[in-house]
């Protein structure tokens, strides 16, 4: 291990080594340094063209001050160019200027340098090829070839002759034309056939069939949304207790929204590529765009309907108003705080699906601590659970106290799902959750969260709410545009989802379940899904941008290529059921990668919702809790455990039942959550699974664990390329140890520790004896031979 720590810090002061990172200042410095140096070339260049000859005399007399150069740039015109032109490449110097001159311009505006190398690496090459090419003819004009391009030349020809040379030369322009250039002689063809333009559209079609993932080719059909009923939303009814005026229904005014204005959008400055490749690759986007319209990632499930609403159970959850409740509570509320010498000027009830919201305005001159301090008292006069004070409710000046209705009205999905607001939400990953105390439907975007934290005791709608964030995925994106990873230790509250596995799930390769129940299991899944954030990371730099937003639009723009790896990426939701089961068990493995995930998944469109039971502080520790902002409490059962999930208490006060509070960071919002039934989402899974899906369950990528391979019965054909070599080296040296085998074989740690356990599996070396190596079983290598020369060997 430590020899492999070492290994890898000597790697990386080495990469260090050799990277030359400049900082921007450095790069305009040099940039404009370079491209000036490029110009200068150039002109001293044509210059020696015209005066080269009168110019020679001076070359030998460099010193001298009295002779002067006819070069532009004098003596050092006269003489770089000689080594250049005349003792170099000849005409094909100009090549090293403008490789000089295109460096100067990609530092000093900070284009991507990694065009430049291959810049550099075909101008060379360009540049060698027609100084040899010129070669043919520096007898008569010397400067054609230079004196490289001549010598060289006329080495080749000496060994090869005329004719092979030309042969030669020949198959290198051709070999050029096909690498670099990608020209086939069917494009060729079809270029003499119907001019040019026809050459493009091959080349443009060559690429598009990539992009293409489906055999059906209509791309011009998009996906069905959903067809929903769209509800006006149903307003909670306020209604004015004042003292002095009897009940009476008023319509409320639309209680007032916070307005999430989203912070507007940087500009994204376009970085325009001064390299004329670039810009071809801009015009063939445009073209393709124009030809075939933007990349449509629904295409290879074009025919999937989405869920229809009908799925979805209608509970009647209209609000009734029970004046006598009214009339009784508002008197109770006044009458006690009466009690403590509190008036009232103002009293007002918006009544909400499970709580009512008395709203008061207490006479000038009463501290609002004094109210919230009555908390208990006027729970007590109510004889009700689930009193919450908010004093002052936040942007209204006003006193808020939450009392549960007797008779609370079931939310449905159904509702939540058909309201405008979530029809119409132009969010990522629109989720439902349920309706506010005013009764709006409320809806968050997961993107922006991006995590999600929920917790509450059992039995209080802990699985209802993780159901319904399903559902409201499910009712708002394409299977191509989401997917889920599922953790259910508890194996059974997720398993309907299993249906949807080949539309909506992803998974390990070589995993039965989509649905991941094991411990162990999960582990490898959170590493693998930080393979994929790093994986996604890479793309997303590739590409220029700054999220999967821009990447995907990007992608659907055909301005990003699939030959280089880039492909339309999914959100990835990972949920969690019993985060706390898990972390017991396998702690620190977890909770890293989930930590890495949460700090860094947001940009690339890895969402985590982890529910919990136990939100004690060594389940939600203080790192997991800095990372998830966005966090939902429904009942929990003490004051502590309300404070671990929300950093305030509360959640301790909720009557259950889908009751919850909500925050991402600031205000606490009380919620019912909406309600749907296993039978609902049985409906729901089943409507989707049995519409065509992909092959298989997305796939992640692949992990396996340092541990992994520890197992002696490792099958023969899994065993590495290296193995029997290895098993020659350790028989040889009769030292069964990993670190040999690095070292003569030069592998990596884990695969040599793999192989060893391959050699234990085959019985070729004894098992694991802690710092020691372990014993070889095998004494000279005709031993070995007989033994790996057995059939089942
Ligand atoms: N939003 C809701 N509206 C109405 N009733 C609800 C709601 N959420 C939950 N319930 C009721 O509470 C019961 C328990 O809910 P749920 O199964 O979600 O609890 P839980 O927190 O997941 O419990 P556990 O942790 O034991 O799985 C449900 O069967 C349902 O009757």
């Amino acid at each position: 291990m430590a020899k492999k720590k070492a290994k890898n810090k000597k790697t990386t002061k080495k990469s260090r080594k050799f990277s030359l990172k400049l900082n921007r200042q450095q790069k305009v410095v040099l940039g404009s340094f370079l491209m000036l140096f490029g110009l200068a070339l150039i002109v001293a260049f044509i210059s020696f063209l015209f005066n080269w000859q009168a110019d020679q005399s001076i070359l030998n007399e460099f010193s001298n001050r009295e002779l002067e150069a006819r070069n532009w740039l004098s003596k050092f015109g006269a003489s770089i160019s000689d080594f250049f032109i005349y003792k170099g490449f000849g005409l094909a110097s100009f090549s090293i200027a403008f490789l000089i001159l295109l460096s100067g311009i990609y530092l000093f505006f900070g284009f991507n340098s990694a065009n430049l190398r291959k810049f550099w690496f075909w101008g060379i090459l360009v540049m060698i090829w027609l100084s040899i090419f010129f070669g043919f003819f520096s007898g008569k004009y010397a400067l054609l070839g230079g004196r490289i391009g001549f010598e060289t030349n006329d080495f080749i020809q000496d060994y090869l002759g005329f004719f092979g040379t030309v042969l030669l030369m020949l198959f290198l322009f051709i070999a050029y034309l096909a690498i670099r250039m990608k020209v086939t002689p069917e494009m060729v063809g079809g270029y003499f056939r119907s001019g040019k333009k026809e050459l493009q559209d091959a080349m443009k079609e060559h690429q598009s069939q990539v992009a293409e993932t489906d055999e059906e080719k209509d791309w011009k059909e998009t996906v069905a949304k959903p067809v929903v009923e769209d509800k006006e939303e149903e307003k909670a009814p306020n209604i004015d207790l004042s003292e002095d005026k009897p009940i009476e229904k008023k319509v409320s005014e639309p209680s007032p929204q916070m307005e999430i204005n989203p912070a507007p959008e940087e500009d994204v400055a376009m970085e325009v590529e001064a390299a004329p490749e670039e810009e071809e690759e801009d015009n063939l986007s445009t073209k393709l765009v124009k030809d075939f319209g933007e990349f449509d990632p629904t295409l290879e499930l074009k025919n999937y309907k989405f869920p229809t609403i009908e799925l979805l159970k209608d509970y009647g959850g209209t609000i009734t108003i029970d004046q006598e409740e009214l009339e009784e509570n508002k008197n109770r509320i006044v009458e006690t705080l009466k009690n403590y010498k509190i008036e009232i000027a103002q009293i007002k009830a918006t009544v909400g699906p499970t709580v009512t919201l008395y709203e008061i305005v207490p006479e000038a001159g009463i501290r609002i601590s004094k109210i919230k301090n009555l908390e208990d008292d006027i729970a007590l006069s109510l004889s009700a659970l689930g009193i919450r004070i908010i004093a002052p409710i936040p942007g209204r000046g006003t006193i808020g106290i939450e009392v549960p209705n007797k008779n609370a009205s079931i939310v449905s999905m159904r509702s939540v799902i058909a309201s405008a607001k979530f029809q119409n939400a132009e969010m990522e990953l629109p989720l439902a959750l349920g309706k506010t105390i005013s009764n709006e439907t409320f809806v968050v975007d997961l993107a922006k969260m991006p995590h999600m934290l929920m917790a509450g005791a059992t039995g209080q709608g802990k699985s209802v709410g993780l159901n319904a964030i399903l559902t409201s995925l499910l009712y708002s994106k394409h299977p191509a545009e989401v997917k889920f990873v599922l953790v259910d230790p508890k194996k059974v509250e997720l398993t309907l989802f299993n249906k949807i596995e080949r539309h909506y799930l992803a998974k390990l390769p070589d995993t039965e379940d989509a649905i991941i129940t094991d411990n162990t299991k999960v582990i490898n899944t959170l590493n693998s899904l930080c393979i994929e954030m790093d994986d996604r990371y890479e793309l997303l730099k590739n590409a220029m941008c700054r999220n999967i937003k821009e990447y995907n639009a990007k992608f659907k723009a055909r301005k990003l290529n699939p030959n280089d790896g880039h492909k339309f990426l999914p959100y990835i939701v990972l949920v969690v059921d019993e985060f706390a089961d898990l972390i017991m068990t396998a702690g620190k493995e977890v909770e890293t990668p989930i930590a890495r995930l949460a700090q860094l998944a947001r940009a690339i469109g890895i969402h985590l919702i982890i529910a919990t039971q136990r939100p004690s502080v060594n389940v939600i520790t203080g790192i997991i809790k800095a990372n998830f902002p966005a966090r939902v409490a429904f009942r929990v059962t003490s004051k502590i455990d309300s404070r671990t999930i929300l950093d305030n208490q509360g959640a301790d006060q909720l009557i259950g039942r889908g009751d919850m509070l909500f925050t991402q960071g600031n205000e606490l919002k009380r919620l019912q959550c909406a309600f749907v039934d296993t039978p609902e989402v049985d409906k729901i899974t089943e409507f989707i699974g049995s519409q065509k899906a992909y092959p298989d369950a997305h796939q992640l990528p692949a992990y396996e664990s340092e541990e992994s391979g520890t197992g002696v019965d490792i099958d023969v054909s899994e065993r590495d390329k290296l193995f029997r070599e290895a098993a020659e080296v350790i028989v040889t040296a009769q030292q069964g140890s990993a670190s040999l085998l690095q070292r003569k074989l030069k592998l990596g740690y884990n695969r040599a520790g793999r192989i060893i356990d391959q050699l234990e599996a085959a019985g070729i070396v004894g098992p694991f004896e802690g710092s020691k190596a372990r014993q070889v079983l095998i004494t000279d290598l005709a031993a070995l031979d007989q033994l790996l020369n057995e059939p089942d060997n």
